[in-house]
């Protein structure tokens, strides 16, 4: 298969590293990491030890591919939902965190959109070089839920490469229940410059819950089936799955980067004001982010 993973940075590389190993991957990446892996590949490090020589490209226009993986940060969607539009692509597969990725998508390309979820931990060390800090799932469908044959032949070409592989009829719900997660773990960790299993105790614990139970509710109110006791004990798989690990908005904070505040508590908060669902944890959470963001990010 054909494959542009638009966006390769950490989780891109991981994804379109191990889909290298069996198919035709371009990387669609910032220089100097595209110009490393065109001249000397792609090292996968960490779970995994390989070298793979997908093609790199800096060059994001009138790309042709089976499918097109993005991988950007949220709020890099819709450039890439731009870009992605001046070429030709039979699907085009979000593995984004956040809210909304595939609705901004559908704006800009005519092709199937799929949604998906990625358990995988990732980090680009150098130029050339992803560390898998965690291996995980990938779990994808139709974006509103349902069958879908574009989303069997998506998923037979990760499984193919060796990638565990979910196709999934139910991606809405994953969806809401990914983003209770990220509202839950994301900010308190960030705000607080603690590792996940911090959230698995103490204050952190009731802060992260509540952010959770708030998305559920607004999840209900926008048809999707889950239960606050769902969301909650989500929160605490994860968080004891990812132990020592650094939330990617706590990386974001620590590295003077933009966050994904506004796709994750800010979507739950605005969400939550167009069904009248009050979702004052999830705003103090975003409103302090997003504060932070405007001095220092
Ligand atoms: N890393 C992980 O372990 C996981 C990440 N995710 C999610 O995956 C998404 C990506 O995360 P992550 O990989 O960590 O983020 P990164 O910032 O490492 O990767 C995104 C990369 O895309 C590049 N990029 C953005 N726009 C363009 C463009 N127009 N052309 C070329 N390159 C571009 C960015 O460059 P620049 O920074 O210069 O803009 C960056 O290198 C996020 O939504 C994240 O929440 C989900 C699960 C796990
Ligand atoms: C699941 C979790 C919280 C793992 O750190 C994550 O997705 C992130 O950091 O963005």
């Amino acid at each position: 298969m054909e494959i542009v993973v638009f966006g390769a940075g950490s989780l891109g590389s991981l994804i379109g590293g191990l889909l290298a190993r069996e198919h035709r991957v371009t990387f669609v990446a910032r220089d100097p990491h595209a110009t490393e892996v065109r001249e000397s590949g792609l090292r996968v490090g960490g779970a995994f030890d390989f070298r793979v020589h997908p093609s790199a490209t800096g060059d994001e226009r009138e790309l042709r591919a089976n499918c097109a993986i993005v991988t950007v940060k949220a709020f890099q969607t819709e450039t890439a939902g731009r870009q992605l539009a001046t070429g030709e692509f039979d699907a085009v597969l979000s593995l984004q965190n956040g809210m909304g990725n595939e609705d901004v998508l559908a704006d800009y390309l005519d092709c199937p959109i799929l949604a998906g979820t990625a358990s995988y931990g990732a980090v680009l060390t150098e130029p050339g070089t992803v560390e898998c800090t965690g291996v995980g799932e990938i779990a994808l469908g139709a974006r509103e839920g349902g069958d879908s044959e574009t989303a069997r032949t998506i998923g037979e070409a990760f499984t193919t490469a060796g990638i565990e592989t979910e196709i999934a009829d139910d991606m809405p719900r994953r969806l809401w229940e990914k983003l209770a997660v990220n509202a839950g773990i994301n900010p308190v960790t960030a705000l607080s410059r603690v590792e996940n299993g911090t959230v698995l105790s103490g204050d952190a614990s009731e802060i992260a819950a509540t952010a959770a139970r708030e998305t559920a509710r607004v999840a209900r109110a926008d048809g999707v089936e889950l239960t606050d006791e769902d969301t909650v004990s989500a929160v605490e798989t994860v968080a004891s799955a990812t132990v020592s690990n650094v939330s990617s908005m706590h990386q974001d904070v620590e590295a003077g980067r933009k966050t994904e505040i506004e796709a994750i508590n800010g979507y739950v908060v605005a969400r939550g004001e167009r069904y009248g669902v009050e979702t004052p944890v999830n705003r103090t959470l975003s409103g302090l982010v997003k504060t932070w963001e405007r001095t220092n990010g």
